[in-house]
């Protein structure tokens, strides 16, 4: 697993930005085929969004033959919404960008069988491919899309119900009313995200340090099911110093040392 420290949560954007148009440039200069990418939702990977939207719109990157999965979705919330992550993500990233309609993929949390929804979810990520690069952000009880405390490490895409805790902490987006906020969710399993070939997760403040420290630090572990990501050939997380805030001296050394080379996104897209 790599580790990649930024100063901030506008370095940890930046970089992860430059990430993403880094490989979908590889992709696009190497062979034929789209870049299969997935993503999250949640005010951590607002800033990345909007660096990709930059680029975008200077021209630096195409989404034209980009496809991509969402990691999840509430249940029960009409998909216009302003809060369904359908919402989010048009608002916040696809209608900014060049990217084909026909070629977003959310799961529908209306479906009328939600099981066969989440099957079929699958089956479309296996047609296009399998995932190039999975982007996700964490809980602060280290959930990785809606896979809370004690999920399958093996798990696939699948109802879940939420936490009180993630419950809470999604109040912020419904006038602070938990009784607003969607009981259940489909989402990605944590074996969906590690069959992607690449995983980046992204997690910045003091809130999510305990987090981090337990998925780099602790046992691979149904716990914490960021933990997974141990076991993953091609694993990055993208902090920020203050989630740092819960590794041992040694492992903030360590990290520090060996990316020394790599912290500047500018490097990523020499
Ligand atoms: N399902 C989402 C997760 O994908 C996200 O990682 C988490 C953290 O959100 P935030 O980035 O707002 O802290 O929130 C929700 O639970």
């Amino acid at each position: 697993m790599r580790l990649i420290i930024q100063p901030d949560s506008n370095g940890v954007s930046e970089w992860a930005a430059a990430y993403i148009v880094k490989r979908i440039r590889e992709r696009k200069a190497c062979c034929n085929r789209p870049f299969v990418l997935g993503l999250p939702t949640g005010s951590t990977p607002l800033g990345t969004y909007k660096a990709l939207i930059r680029y975008c719109q200077e021209g630096a990157v195409s989404f034209a033959d980009v496809i991509t999965f969402n990691m999840d979705e509430y249940v029960g919330i009409p998909r216009e919404h302003p809060e369904s992550y359908h919402s989010f993500m048009w608002n916040n990233f696809f209608s900014h960008i060049d990217i084909k309609p026909e070629n977003v993929n959310i799961l529908n949390g209306n479906a009328p069988d939600l099981t066969e929804e989440c099957a079929s979810y699958e089956e479309r990520i296996e047609a296009a491919g399998g995932i190039d690069l999975f982007m996700g952000g964490i809980g602060a009880d280290g959930h990785l899309a809606f896979n809370e405390p004690f999920s399958s490490l093996k798990s696939r895409t699948r109802v879940k119900t939420l936490t009180k805790d993630t419950i809470i902490a999604n109040s912020r987006f419904f006038g602070g009313d938990v009784n607003l906020v969607p009981k259940t969710a489909l989402t990605v399993g944590v074996g969906t995200v590690m069959s992607a070939r690449e995983v980046m997760i992204l997690t910045m403040g003091h809130n999510k340090a305990r987090a981090l420290a337990e998925g780099v630090e602790g046992a691979y572990n149904h716990q914490w099911t960021i933990s997974a990501l141990q076991t993953h050939p091609a694993g990055i997380i993208v902090c920020d110093e203050d989630a740092t805030d819960e590794l041992k001296v040694g492992t903030y050394k360590y990290f520090k040392d060996i990316e020394s080379a790599n912290l500047n996104p500018k490097s990523l897209l020499k």
